[in-house]
């Protein structure tokens, strides 16, 4: 069995990846650890695992777990990763970091839109972008792996094959994403409050989201050239859940035919990846599970295709694809531990 560890696992994304890993037939979690409750059982805090998972949470001590554990998966704020991988952990034990210090290949570019410095420039030539269906043959050797931001898995998805088979314009990228409650962590903010956020909906972070460069990144490389996008989040009041509905102009004589063939080439064989074509996605067709479903329709009217996402922010969005990443790493079956509907401690 392979040993692996969570730091961070009490929060969202973290106790969403214990779940799995408990359900996982090839690992064993070695180690777990937490800021506010090490000492008790992880069971204590998530009383849905007891009996599944009633290890006790440890101080987090990355040294100490990078000797425990072949894997160790990082589910903590931005900004703290950075500060905790070295060269020398790297060399024992392979990190799969949640957060988002190590997806944006240009350090300027993460300290201009994360606004602190990053604590380990020299590792992001090491760091693989880890969005499985795109990077598999270079997350197979990856001993430092980005998983990506939950917004970004759905959009770059759903967008992928329209940019890289050249069938749209790439000036003309607008993607409207909206998120259940749960994407903003289980820390107490005045925003995530019950009466905040029930029976309303908004758009937040206009024009200045985190998650913009980690979009243009992934889809500038698809493209062969920089582009940049309009991405707008929204918040929805749902437990989870992220639907991402993405604009494009049609480049000139496209057909919707084109379009489906090219999300049938990209996407064959792909086993978290679902095409509903016309018939379009929701979240909840994707509720608890690490499937991407993906739909579409051309507006000849506009001369727009309208490309829809939906994924499950906390598993394919987060704890989902790390594990998918793990797998592909260590040769364990892409699918083993996820199966079609996966446990949830929410
Ligand atoms: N929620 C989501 O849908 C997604 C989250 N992510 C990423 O995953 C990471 C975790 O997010 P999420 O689970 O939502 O956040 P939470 O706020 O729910 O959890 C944060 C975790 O980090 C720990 N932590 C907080 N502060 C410190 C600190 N100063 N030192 C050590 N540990 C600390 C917390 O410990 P404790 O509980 O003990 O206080 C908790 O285990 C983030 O980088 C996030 O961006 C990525 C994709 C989707
Ligand atoms: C609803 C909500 O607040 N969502 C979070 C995104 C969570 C996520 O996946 O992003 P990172 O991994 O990059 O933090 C936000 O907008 O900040």
């Amino acid at each position: 069995m392979l040993q692996v560890g969570v730091i961070g696992a009490t929060g969202y994304a973290g106790s969403q990846l214990v779940a799995l890993l408990v359900n996982h037939p090839l690992v064993e979690i070695a180690y777990l650890a937490s800021h506010s409750y090490s000492g008790k059982r992880f069971s204590e805090i998530y009383p849905s695992l007891q009996g599944g998972c009633d290890l006790l949470l440890e101080e987090e001590d990355i040294e100490e777990a990078s000797k425990r554990c072949s894997v160790l998966f990082l589910a903590l704020p931005h900004g703290m990763a950075s500060h905790k991988v070295t060269k020398e952990i790297l060399e024992r034990c392979i990190i799969i970091d949640l957060g988002a210090d190590y997806r944006l290949s240009n350090s300027s570019v993460y300290e201009s839109w994360y606004k602190s410095d990053h604590g380990s420039k020299d590792l992001l030539g090491e760091a693989v972008y880890g969005l499985c269906e795109l990077h598999r043959d270079r997350i197979g050797t990856a001993n430092l792996i980005a998983n990506p931001g939950c917004y970004t898995t759905c959009s770059i998805l759903t967008l992928a094959p329209l940019v890289a088979e050249k069938l749209v314009d790439p000036t003309s990228l607008i993607i409207d994403s909206a998120s259940g409650v749960s994407g903003a962590g289980r820390s107490e903010k005045l925003g995530s409050l019950f009466c905040e956020v029930n029976e309303s909906y908004k758009a937040y972070s206009v024009a200045t989201h985190r998650h913009t460069p980690e979009i243009e990144q992934e889809l500038s490389a698809l493209n062969g050239a920089d582009l940049v996008v309009q991405f707008t989040p929204h918040l929805v009041p749902m437990h989870r859940g992220i639907l991402s509905t993405c604009y494009a102009n049609l480049k000139e004589g496209v057909s919707e035919a084109e379009i489906t063939s090219a999300y049938r080439k990209w996407y064959a064989g792909e086993s978290f990846i679902r095409l509903m074509g016309s018939s379009l996605p929701e979240t909840r067709y994707v509720k608890n599970t690490n499937m991407c479903a993906i739909g579409w329709k051309v507006d000849g009217r506009t001369n727009r295709v309208i490309a829809i996402g939906a994924i499950d922010n906390l598993v394919k969005g987060a704890a989902g694809q790390a594990v998918q990443n793990m797998n592909i790493r260590c040769n364990l079956g892409e699918e083993s531990g996820l199966a079609s509907t996966v446990a949830s401690p929410l």
